[in-house]
């Protein structure tokens, strides 16, 4: 039997302030609390809309000591006083603290917004939020009306000084990001504004800043989003390119979830079957050709998800960004065209041949195309030691990058053939290099006589030749047009006919390696004998958490903090 009691005079009083409905809280304990230090109890709130932590709708117990020592010293709100008293409330650290950060740019701004989320967001309201003033012009103390945009003035939680003029919304838990409750402060954007704000919710002792990525996790752990959703909410913010927002969207709404469950219960609904034939063993009346039926879905699965598999890494390479390495012989014009490509003078353009050594990377966007374009060292034989470095850099980077680029400089390529006509020969030193895949771009056309400028290309499969001139600006529209349709094309982002292809399924690595996992347990499972029914089984239960790991369903710890170390505090 749990003897009742109330709280003693002193706290109830100071408490009512921020927990009304604590006036009508009956606690329940084991024992009537003492000043004894570091004595445990078990507290129980009855007030329907408190959202005191222990005293909390979702978790209506929680383990309260009594004891000035252990650590942070109580408050008027039952959390923990300044002054410190002999009969002090503190809360357990197992229990789930508020966390709260800057979630905007600090700086200077319109606005910036103050995130606060967990069981004390409501607490933290009541004691630096004020909506209104009553007829004497004193502050009123108010809860919030949830998820409706509140005009307030920010108060220091104990001197009550204004701090600022804004706009506060409170989410109630569940319908908030995190599922917790969550309070969101809008205040002017400076940093004397922002520090004085972070400083009064730091006076609060049940709150604490929160880690980087915190409130995302939360909103993981409370189930609101899975690990794609996630990670699509990180590229999201990441995003430099349409495209990559386009792509992250997709993630963070949920729609790869969606894709990725679909074959996660394809996968359980076939080991259902293979278990039936298990549990109903031979003779019984189940069904002929189950396990026929099985091996069929499972088939169809393996081919989809081989299928998402050689996608050529599309998802995973538009959202870090195309490489594109753009290559050729020495003063060919390639530092131009960087410059050109990133409208500035980013590279050092001179007649000098071999201007260029290091390679220097920009990351652009073309054709809303993420595409990190490089600059290299010309290509040629040299007893330069710095160039001859440049050279093997150069070879190693076109050899490693997704897209390569020759530029080529028309006078020195185009010879002579037969009677009238031309003909681009590459140079041998560039021929280990250029790919049926390789651009190429035939610069410099301004040097060249009229009649060269229609050609044949023997030397060259491609079907992606351009001139220009990035001098006179001849042909260089046509080139940027061509050029972001090939990336396009190439990144499945249109089809042949022009129109927008499906988005890739696979957008990060660590999807891959889950997804290959999988299929490696169906291909078993499909080598499996039809007599060993549990073996089969259990094949296409590992296949089925494998993809569960992407979505985060099935242990993920090890994943958790890298994912969530990317985000930016106050996300
Ligand atoms: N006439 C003419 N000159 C050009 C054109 N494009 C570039 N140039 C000139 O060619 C020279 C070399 O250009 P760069 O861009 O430095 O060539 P590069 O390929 O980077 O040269 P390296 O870094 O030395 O390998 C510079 O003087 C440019 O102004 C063009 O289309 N026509
Ligand atoms: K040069
Ligand atoms: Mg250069």
């Amino acid at each position: 039997m749990s003897a009742r009691f109330a709280l003693g005079a002193r706290t109830a009083r100071t408490a009512r302030p921020f927990i009304p409905d604590c006036r009508a809280a009956s606690l329940s304990t084991s024992r009537k609390p003492t000043p004894k230090k570091g004595t445990k109890h078990r507290l129980a709130h009855t007030g329907p809309r408190c959202s005191h932590f222990a005293f909390g709708p979702c978790r209506p117990y929680g383990t309260w000591s009594y004891g000035s020592s252990a650590g942070a010293t109580p408050d008027e709100s039952g959390r923990g006083t300044a002054e410190g008293s002999s009969e002090q409330l503190l809360l357990s650290d197992a229990q789930r603290r508020t966390i709260y950060a800057l979630s905007t740019p600090p700086g200077k701004a319109g606005v910036a917004v103050v995130r606060v989320s967990g069981p004390d967001a409501l607490a933290v309201w009541r004691q630096i939020v004020q909506t209104g003033r009553d007829g004497k012009g004193k502050a009123r103390e108010r809860d919030p009306e949830p998820w409706k945009m509140h005009r307030c003035r920010v108060v220091h939680p104990t001197t009550k000084e204004v701090l600022d003029d804004g706009l506060a919304v409170f989410f109630k838990g569940p319908k908030s990001f995190t599922t917790e409750d969550v309070l969101e402060i809008h205040v002017h954007s400076g940093r004397a504004i922002i520090s004085s704000v972070l400083n009064a919710i730091a006076c609060l002792p049940f709150c604490r800043p929160a880690e980087r990525g915190e409130f995302t996790r939360r909103a993981f752990e409370g189930g609101r989003l899975d690990l794609t959703q996630v990670e699509g909410l990180r590229d999201l913010i990441d995003a430099e390119t349409d495209t990559q927002r386009k792509l992250a969207l997709k993630n963070a709404e949920g729609a790869t979830r969606a894709r990725l469950e679909q074959l996660r219960n394809e996968t359980i609904q076939c080991m259902a079957l293979v278990e039936a034939l298990i549990d109903f063993g031979e003779g019984e009346d189940i069904e002929e050709g189950v396990y026929e039926q099985a091996r069929e879905r499972v088939l169809r699965l393996r081919d989809t998800i081989s299928g998402h598999l050689s996608d050529n890494r599309k998802g995973e390479i538009m959202r870090s960004g195309i490489r594109l390495a753009i290559f050729g012989p020495p003063n060919a014009g390639k530092s131009s065209l960087l410059n050109f490509l990133a409208q500035r003078e980013a590279a050092i353009v001179t007649p000098v041949p071999g201007t260029t050594r290091d390679i220097l990377e920009l990351s652009l966007d073309i054709g809303g195309l993420p595409v990190i374009v490089a600059d290299t060292a010309g290509l040629r034989k040299t007893d330069d030691l710095v160039e001859k470095i440049g050279v093997e850099r150069a070879k190693q980077l076109v050899n490693s990058s997704d897209v390569s680029l020759c530029v080529l400089p028309a006078p020195d390529v185009l010879v002579p053939s037969g009677a009238t006509g031309y003909e681009l020969q590459l140079p041998a030193s560039l021929a280990p290099l250029v790919t049926d895949k390789t651009l190429i771009l035939l610069n410099k056309v301004d040097l060249l006589p009229l009649n060269a400028r229609s050609f044949t290309a023997s030397d060259v499969l491609n079907r992606h030749i351009w001139r220009a001139s990035l001098s006179t600006g001849e042909g260089t529209q046509e080139f940027m047009q061509g050029f972001a349709q090939v990336l396009q094309q190439r990144y499945n982002l249109l089809t042949e006919d022009g129109s927008r292809a499906e988005e890739p399924l696979i957008t990060h690595a660590r999807h891959r390696t889950h997804l290959e996992n999988a299929l490696q347990f169906l291909d078993a499972f499909l080598q499996t004998p039809p007599e060993d029914v549990v073996l089969a089984a259990e094949e296409l239960r590992y296949a089925a958490q494998a993809i569960g790991k992407i979505s985060g369903l099935i242990d993920v710890e090890d994943v958790l903090d890298a994912v969530f170390r990317d985000f930016c505090i106050g996300k």
